[in-house]
């Protein structure tokens, strides 16, 4: 399921994901709710994602909570060029504590990276942000209380949810995302004893040095 406020580029992202294309031209917010389903191959197995695409505007926000508790993966989308909507992702996260089964997989993606010339947020603000929405999460998943857990959180605990920037324009990192949460799902469905763990974060952090090494090639 993707999240995030009205115009960070969800519909875009899922376009580009299922289709290849970008859509460009006149925004056209999302009424309520949409669907896509895209079939990916995920270590020799197919497996059929189904991508909820929610609308980001406030009014629609008592139909989207309906759709939280069956997601198992949630995609957190806030705009490189957008403080607000950066700031509100912790909103957002009180909403998924609110709403969404405890193990859900959370992925945080900083949006339209392509637009350099307008970033106002930087790469390592996102890191930070997504290494503190990990250590949230996992005080909320033990238990906690979220707000608690915001108010006493201290910088420096390493737990983290991973974390891309993308761009629902070019296509950087957008099947990337996609890939990493199909394969964590995977590995969740299927958990055997022989099987050697996957970790998310880990392996998104090993494609992300991967691509930035080898883009001279
Ligand atoms: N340059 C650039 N523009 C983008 C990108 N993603 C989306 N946009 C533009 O941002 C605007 C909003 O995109 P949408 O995908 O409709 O946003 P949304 O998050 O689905 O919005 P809601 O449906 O209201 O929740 C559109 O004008 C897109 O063309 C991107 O990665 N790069």
């Amino acid at each position: 399921m993707l999240l995030g406020d009205s115009g960070v580029g969800k519909t875009c992202f899922l376009i580009q994901f299922k289709d290849g294309a970008f859509l460009s031209g006149a925004f056209i917010a999302t009424v309520g709710i949409d669907f896509r389903n895209k079939v990916v191959t995920v270590d020799g197995m197919r497996v059929k994602l189904q991508i909820w695409d929610t609308a980001g505007q406030e009014r629609f926000r008592s139909v989207t909570h309906a759709y939280y508790r069956d997601a198992q993966a949630l995609l957190l989308l806030y705009d490189i060029t957008n403080k607000a909507s950066f700031d509100n992702i912790r909103a957002w996260l009180t909403e998924i504590h609110e709403y969404a089964q405890r193990d859900v997989v959370i992925m945080l993606l900083g949006n339209k990276a392509d637009m350099s010339s307008e970033r106002v947020i930087r790469s390592e603000d996102g890191e930070t942000l997504a290494r503190v929405s990990g250590c949230l999460w996992d005080r909320v998943k033990g238990g906690g209380s979220l707000r608690l857990a915001l108010r006493t959180h201290s910088p420096g605990q390493e737990y983290g949810v991973p974390f891309l920037e993308t761009s629902a324009k070019t296509g950087m990192n957008v099947e990337l995302a996609f890939l990493a949460i199909a394969k964590e799902l995977k590995y969740r469905a299927g958990q055997s004893a022989d099987e050697p763990s996957f970790q998310i974060r880990d392996y998104v952090e090993s494609q992300k040095k991967r691509s930035s090494c080898c883009s001279f090639v």
